[in-house]
């Protein structure tokens, strides 16, 4: 069966900022002409209904959903097709309703808060003649058996068509779960919802039924052809009983009758749950049909009888490095010299690389592994070219790169290296904590054609300002290229382009540095391209001399529009408090809790997690990343790679002023700290306050906490490991892992604290997706983030904590806490407690946190440096 052999409705779903990472790009950037096509593609792949989803916290949702919708009523090949307005905001479906011309659909409303709210969104929707997705869902969750959908939906229709709603207008989505996970709860997911379709089509006249398809196969995610068998088994029956509909990917459906008959006898077991061992057997089977794209497949049989060039080129696109060094001695004996199997095949190979990933074709992951079987193949050349003394290429140019003094980060920087190197330069990497001398240094010895320098915390701004100055005194003039987190284009623009006699230049991503890099080395295009920037560069000065920031009030002034706290509501006194020590938190308890949506992030792939997998555009990318993921965390639990340590003090305390007063000796009389925080001093209308993290503390007696945890001891010796066997990929992947479980430690000791160690939630009961989201009760603000920005308050925290001796967690002079994967922050426990940002702040708070934090201003100016004008 297809969906055109039916009355079946696809209903297309990329036109979503949350389940398209393409889409959100699109949007996020205000390119709405090429967000457009996404939809028209939709509709020429068959979508009979597009749903149009803009829930994203940066976006402004209302304005962007409008802007989107009124596009599309003025395409009329994308306007014939019904658009489903999906927002889990009513004010965004409200704005959209607005905007369609034809019979809208809401995506969705349900009885989760109730049957007054729900009604009340049905009317609403009615006035607009809108037919409505009724979840099921109520007040006590979401359905998961036969019986519950068949009741909520039905109680739904009787209060729907209790106030005249048409039945016709109902669309039901009785929920569609993943089956074949190994749970046995699980296994008869697909049965109820195909039961139910019957049940609730007999019972509510005129409804509809629509599902969102892809959950079902959801363990099987990474092997697509199993995917779409399930899915199109699952439809073979469920149409027939009743859904009419389904969020699917048009196109993406296969014949019943043509899926390989083994393959669909096992899709008709786990969907039927006809054997206790259709999961275990459905999963065995899955790996003999696991990339079997058919072509995919005859070309992996094919490709190891192509000519060595040809197999070299499909090596480094592919990523694949079993046979790379076979196939380089291959080469290295049909050509004269060693060197011309670099200059030729491999370049070549590389090239292709480069332009894909140009192109939007190829993502980072794919970049990293194309590197690694370059470097094992010119590890493989290296000795026979040295034998021959031949000279080596500076390929398209020489770079130095360093991650600058008192910062230890790296991530970024590594993957910038790689990509360049991928894309011809020669990379010379002086690693972390790079002083400027050494910096400049190097370049002059290795004759460098540029510069790159890395930083992620605030320090290095100011470090990197440094490094300028020295290049300028030293009367270089090469490019300095500047990257990471805190950097951006203005502070290059204001801070370190003027400090620098050279080109100075902001570069955002890997994928851009590339084009820079390049346009840098290039006789035509270079001068152009500087002049640009420095035009650009001293447009941003210009704006910032000529607009004139908006007025700051005194802090005097801003004190007065405190947050008051109610302090009957703050938080008891710890069941256990003081120190506490954990020398070998449990790994696998880790892996549980992992927030994998930052993770895909470093390595530029934009979306959520599990969506991500899913994605038209990047989806395959972030499977592959993802699997690779998965293994090498399997490894490190058994193997025990790392190890995981974490303390935390909860301390009697008090409020005095912007201060907070903390006894951490447990005792109010003996030895105090004093902990300065900072307050917002932007003008803020009536009624707003003007916070500062003090604020959430009780003037008399109250508690806060502290805490620092690390995952990166042991990291040294594999990340050495992968290095010296060329391979970036697996050092890069290491690394962001251990910083993963680093977070996952600090959200699973955060919900120790509040259960059990200080125990004011102890009956908290959190979903993961509701602690990753963190709605709970308290906070953990951590310095250097935007409501503490000061990074040097690390140094105090972990005075009170003891922290390096609990931990063996070491600060850098900029405060960067090693190993990288570490996390500290303060525990705040008030209900009302939440994360703000400081912004800028006067000179007149300025001098005064100097003289609170005993130090000189200017050293307090370089802590603060974004916070100031
Ligand atoms: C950076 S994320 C990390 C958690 C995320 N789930 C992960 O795994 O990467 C959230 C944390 O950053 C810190 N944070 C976020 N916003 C903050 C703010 N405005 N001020 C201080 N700390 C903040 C808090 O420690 C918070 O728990």
């Amino acid at each position: 069966m297809t969906q055109s052999s039916s009355n079946f409705v696809n209903i297309g779903e990329r036109t979503n900022v949350t389940g398209s990472a393409r889409f959100k790009k699109l949007i996020m950037n205000g390119d709405y002409a090429t967000a457009i096509e996404v939809a028209r593609d939709q509709v020429e792949n068959g979508a009979q209904v597009i749903d149009v989803n803009m829930d994203e916290g940066l976006l402004d949702s209302e304005e962007a959903m409008v802007t989107f919708l009124k596009l599309i009523a003025a395409e009329p090949d994308i306007a014939r097709v019904p658009i489903m307005v999906d927002s889990s905001k009513w004010s965004v479906i409200e704005a959209g309703l607005k905007c369609v011309s034809g019979k809208p659909i809401v995506n969705s409303i349900s009885m989760k808060e109730g049957e007054e709210q729900f009604l009340e969104s049905a009317r609403k929707c009615m006035a607009y003649g809108a037919a409505v997705v009724v979840m099921a869902f109520d007040e006590t969750g979401q359905a998961d058996t036969r019986e519950r959908k068949v009741e909520i939906c039905v109680r739904a229709y009787k209060l729907l068509t209790g106030i005249g709603f048409p039945p016709e207008d109902i669309i039901f989505d009785p929920n569609i779960f993943a089956i074949a996970t190994g749970i046995d709860e699980h296994r008869r997911y697909a049965i109820d919802f195909i039961e139910a379709c019957r049940d609730i089509k007999e019972q509510c006249p005129h409804c509809h039924i629509s599902g969102g398809l892809s959950n079902l196969s959801f363990s099987f995610r990474g092997n697509e052809p199993v995917r779409r068998a399930m899915h199109s088994v699952f439809l073979y029956h469920a149409i027939p009983a009743g859904l009419d509909m389904a969020i699917v990917n048009a196109g993406q459906l296969d014949i019943y009758d043509d899926i390989d008959p083994e393959l669909r006898e096992h899709c008709e077991d786990v969907i039927w749950d006809r054997r206790d061992d259709a999961t275990e057997r459905m999963i065995a089977l899955a790996e003999k049909f696991k990339g079997t794209d058919p072509v995919a497949e005859k070309q992996a049989a094919e490709w190891r009888g192509w000519d060595v060039a040809k197999r070299l080129e499909h090596a480094l696109v592919k990523g694949i490095d079993a046979h790379v060094v076979d196939d380089t001695e291959e080469a290295r004996q049909q050509f004269d010299r060693p060197i011309e199997v670099i200059e030729g095949p491999l370049m070549d190979g590389m090239n292709v690389v480069g332009d894909l990933f140009g192109s939007g074709k190829m993502f980072l992951p794919q970049v990293v592994k194309s590197a690694r079987v370059m470097k094992k193949a010119v590890a493989h050349l290296l000795p026979f070219i040295e034998e021959e003394k031949e000279e080596g290429d500076r390929g398209k140019g020489k770079i130095i790169m360093a991650t600058v003094k008192g910062d230890v980060h790296d991530i970024g920087k590594n993957i910038v290296g790689v990509v360049l190197q991928c894309n011809g330069f020669d990379v010379i990497d002086m690693g972390v904590m790079v002083p400027w001398s050494d910096i400049l240094a190097k370049a002059r010895d290795e004759d460098a054609d540029m510069i790159g320098l890395s930083g992620l915390i605030t320090p290095s701004l100011d470090e990197m300002v440094t490094v300028a100055e020295e290049m300028k005194r030293a009367k270089m003039t090469m490019p300095l290229l500047i990257g990471g987190a805190t950097t951006s284009k203005v502070h290059t623009a204001l801070k370190i382009a003027p400090a620098y006699d050279g080109p100075t230049i902001h570069v955002l991503d890997a994928s851009r540095s590339v084009g820079v890099a390049t346009t840098l080395v290039s006789r035509d295009g270079r001068q152009a391209y500087v002049e640009q920037i420095a035009d650009d560069y001293q447009k941003v000065r210009d704006a910032r001399a000529g607009k004139g920031q908006s007025k700051l009030i005194s802090i005097e002034e801003a004190r007065e529009k405190a947050f008051e706290i109610d302090p009957a509501q703050k938080a008891p006194a710890p069941a256990r408090p003081g120190l506490h020590v954990f020398g070998d938190w449990d790994l696998a308890d880790l892996r549980e809790c992992i927030d994998w949506t930052p993770f895909f992030r470093s390595w530029e792939l934009a979306g959520t997690y599990p969506a991500i997998l899913e994605d038209e555009v990047i989806g395959e990318s972030a499977t592959n990343l993802f699997n690779d993921a998965q293994k090498m965390l399997d490894q490190i639990i058994a193997e025990k790679w790392l190890k995981a340590k974490a303390v935390v003090g909860l301390w009697p305390c008090r409020r005095d002023g912007d201060d907070v007063v903390i006894f951490p000796s447990r005792s109010r009389e003996e030895e105090e700290v004093r902990m300065p925080f900072l307050r917002q001093q932007i003008n803020k209308r009536e009624g707003r306050h003007n916070m500062c993290l003090a604020d959430f503390i009780a003037e008399d007696d109250d508690w806060i906490g502290g805490f620092a945890v690390t995952a990166g001891h042991g990291i040294e010796e594999h990340s050495t490991r992968f290095r010296q066997a060329h391979d970036d990929y697996s050092d890069i992947l290491l690394k962001a892992l251990a910083d993963r479980l680093a977070e996952a430690l600090a959200e699973r000791l955060h919900q120790k604290v509040r259960t059990e160690l200080w125990g004011y939630s102890p009956n908290e009961q959190l979903t993961n997706e509701a602690l990753i989201k963190e709605e709970y009760r308290g906070i953990r603000p951590a310095p250097g983030y935007p409501a503490c920005p000061d990074h040097s308050e690390k140094s105090m925290l972990f005075d009170m904590l003891n922290a390096t001796e609990h931990t063996g967690i070491t600060l850098t002079e900029s405060f960067a806490m090693l190993p990288t994967a570490a996390v500290s922050g303060f525990y705040f426990g008030h209900p009302d407690s939440s994360y703000f940002g400081v912004a800028r702040i006067g000179r007149d708070q300025l001098e005064e946190y100097a003289r609170r934090r005993g130090v000189e201003i200017e050293t307090a100016e370089r802590w603060l440096r974004p916070n100031l004008d």
